[in-house]
């Protein structure tokens, strides 16, 4: 994807300086990052480097031991649970383990955050429509009344997505969206993720390992190691690096 370069454009995620330790096991020693409004930005860090402890800080379910973090205007460390949970519905996961409830059908599932935040879904009587337009977001509406055992891996992927854009949020966190797909399911996805931002407008995080998908998907990239943002440029900018700490992330 060609990158922005417009320092202009809102930034929906702020992190600063943020640190956290296990014990003597320093994970996080001064990480920053900003997203940008619309952006997709991907983080890459190598296994254990601190992507999940740095994503659960900024959602709230981990307390930093330092540093500042912004999320659509609001300081975290100062909302209150009820304020966070507030915070949290304009936020979409599409997490590894994001699987999908094996005994209820598809629009089951669909149906289940729906629930949970009836108020900022305005109301409704008859969750039909939404389910439908949600699945036909990523190419599933006929799949409404299957099981999810009757789903390809690629397929159940995409209802999970589509579980995710129910809500409508404006930033979507993506923990390894490609992961144990084939490269031809992989792609989809991408492009699917690519679609999604532009249909919508939303912001994305994407932490992946999966080289093909941050050279198509990222307009940004940060690599994470030894705890900080070691490096941050456009895939062309770091994937002819020549810190062989960077090189590394992009020998195949
Ligand atoms: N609750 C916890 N208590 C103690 N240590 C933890 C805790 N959560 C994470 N860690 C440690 O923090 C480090 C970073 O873990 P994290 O899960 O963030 O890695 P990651 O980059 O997401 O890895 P992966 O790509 O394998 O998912 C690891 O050494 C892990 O053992």
């Amino acid at each position: 994807m060609e990158p922005i370069n417009d320092n202009s454009r809102k930034v929906v995620i702020r992190i600063e300086d943020l640190r956290k330790s296990f014990g003597s096991n320093h994970v996080l020693n001064g990480f920053n990052m900003v997203l940008h409004q619309g952006e997709n930005l991907v983080v890459m860090g190598k296994s254990g480097s601190g992507k999940s402890v740095m994503i659960k800080c900024l959602v709230g379910l981990i307390t930093p031991d330092s540093g500042y973090i912004e999320v659509m205007g609001k300081e975290i460390g100062t909302l209150n649970r009820q304020n966070l949970d507030e915070l949290r519905s304009d936020i979409g996961f599409l997490f590894q383990g994001s699987a999908l409830y094996d005994s209820m059908t598809v629009r089951e599932n669909l149906e289940f955050p729906m629930r949970r935040h009836k108020e900022k879904l305005g109301g409704f009587h008859d969750t039909t429509p939404l389910v439908l337009e949600a699945l036909e977001n990523v190419g599933l509406g006929h799949t409404m009344d299957l099981m999810p055992s009757k789903l390809s891996g690629g397929m159940k992927r995409r209802v999970a997505l589509a579980r995710t854009l129910i809500l409508k949020p404006k930033i979507i966190l993506y923990d390894e969206p490609t992961s144990g797909l084939d490269p031809i399911t992989a792609k989809e996805i991408i492009e699917l993720m690519r679609s999604i931002q532009k249909k919508y407008n939303t912001s994305s995080l994407i932490i992946t390992h999966d080289v093909d998908c941050a050279r198509v998907i990222s307009e940004r990239m940060i690599l994470l190691v030894d705890g900080i943002n070691y490096a941050d440029g456009t895939f062309s900018e770091l994937s002819s690096s020549s810190d062989p700490k960077v090189e590394a992330f992009f020998k195949k």
